[in-house]
């Protein structure tokens, strides 16, 4: 009797290390935010609600349960930043588009590639701009296609090149404000207003950045951050914003996720 009381089942492991995986998840996405501080209220005052109905607390219970009641669309509209982000990095990060082929079934093309010769470029660009401290924002496309964004700029469509990109961003340049976009071999767009993060960062980092963060966090794109008053290069994917990185880091995160593959 006992013993069929406690059996676990392996579906009952595996049901706890999702939900595990998916508060962990949760957790890396608000942390840092103002949901977070929401989330721990909301926590609060759930635990409150419980302990006022094993109290047969009639009044208090009954009008904390109305609050409970509507719980659900509540945390959907407090939430909805956070719940979409949350998708996109289920649908990117666990690459579940690749996965599933979605492109090839619906004849999309394959995911967007850049040539050793373009890594090259890019980063060359990145290196001059670092040394004359010119602030620039680099954003390149994943699966995503960044149509909302690309609308907010000016439309290039032109192959990816040093000299363009230092022209773009060069001070006295009309486009010089905001983000160009990279999709594949081409400079799609320049002068393009990304979303901000909300995320606390530390304090020295400025709209730019914030705009890098926000656009990994809101696309599987990856951004790169040249400083203009630092002369340092960030990189930013998922999120997560990874500082003062090295030419030779730059290569390596570059190649590493757009290098183009050989075919078998
Ligand atoms: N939402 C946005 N989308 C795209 N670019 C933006 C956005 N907001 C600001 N920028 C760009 O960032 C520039 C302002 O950068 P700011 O000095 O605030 O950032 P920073 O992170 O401190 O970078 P830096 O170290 O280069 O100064 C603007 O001139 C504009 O080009």
């Amino acid at each position: 009797m006992i013993s069929a009381f406690i059996t676990i089942r392996f579906l009952d492991i595996l049901d706890i290390i999702l939900v595990a995986i998916l508060i962990y998840q949760l957790y890396r996405l608000i942390k840092g935010t103002v949901a977070f501080n929401i989330a721990v209220g909301l926590f609060s005052l759930y635990l409150l609600w419980l302990v006022v109905k094993a109290l047969n607390m009639e009044l208090l219970g009954s009008i904390m349960g109305q609050f409970i009641g509507v719980g659900v669309l509540a945390l959907i509209i407090v939430f909805h930043p956070e719940i979409r982000k949350f998708l996109v990095i289920i649908g990117s990060r666990y690459n579940l588009n690749r996965l599933l082929s979605f492109d090839k079934l619906f004849g999309a093309g394959k995911e967007k590639v850049i040539n050793h010769q373009q890594i090259a470029s890019l980063v060359d660009a990145c290196e001059s701009m670092s040394k004359t401290k010119t602030g620039a924002l680099i954003i390149i496309a994943g699966n995503s296609e960044l149509n909302e964004q690309i609308n907010t700029g000016e439309l290039i469509n032109a192959e990816v090149s040093s000299s363009l990109i230092r022209t773009l961003f060069f001070k006295n340049s009309p486009l010089h404000d905001g983000a160009i976009i990279i999709k594949g071999t081409r400079i799609v767009a320049a002068g393009c207003i990304l979303p901000l993060t909300s995320k606390s960062l530390d304090k020295a980092l400025g709209l730019r950045h914030r705009a890098a963060v926000g656009m990994s966090e809101n696309s599987d794109a990856l951004s790169i951050v040249v400083s203009e008053e630092r002369g340092s290069i960030s990189v930013a994917e998922k999120g997560e914003i990874k500082r003062r990185i090295s030419k030779e880091a730059l290569i390596q995160i570059l190649e590493q996720r757009f290098q183009e593959e050989v075919p078998v």
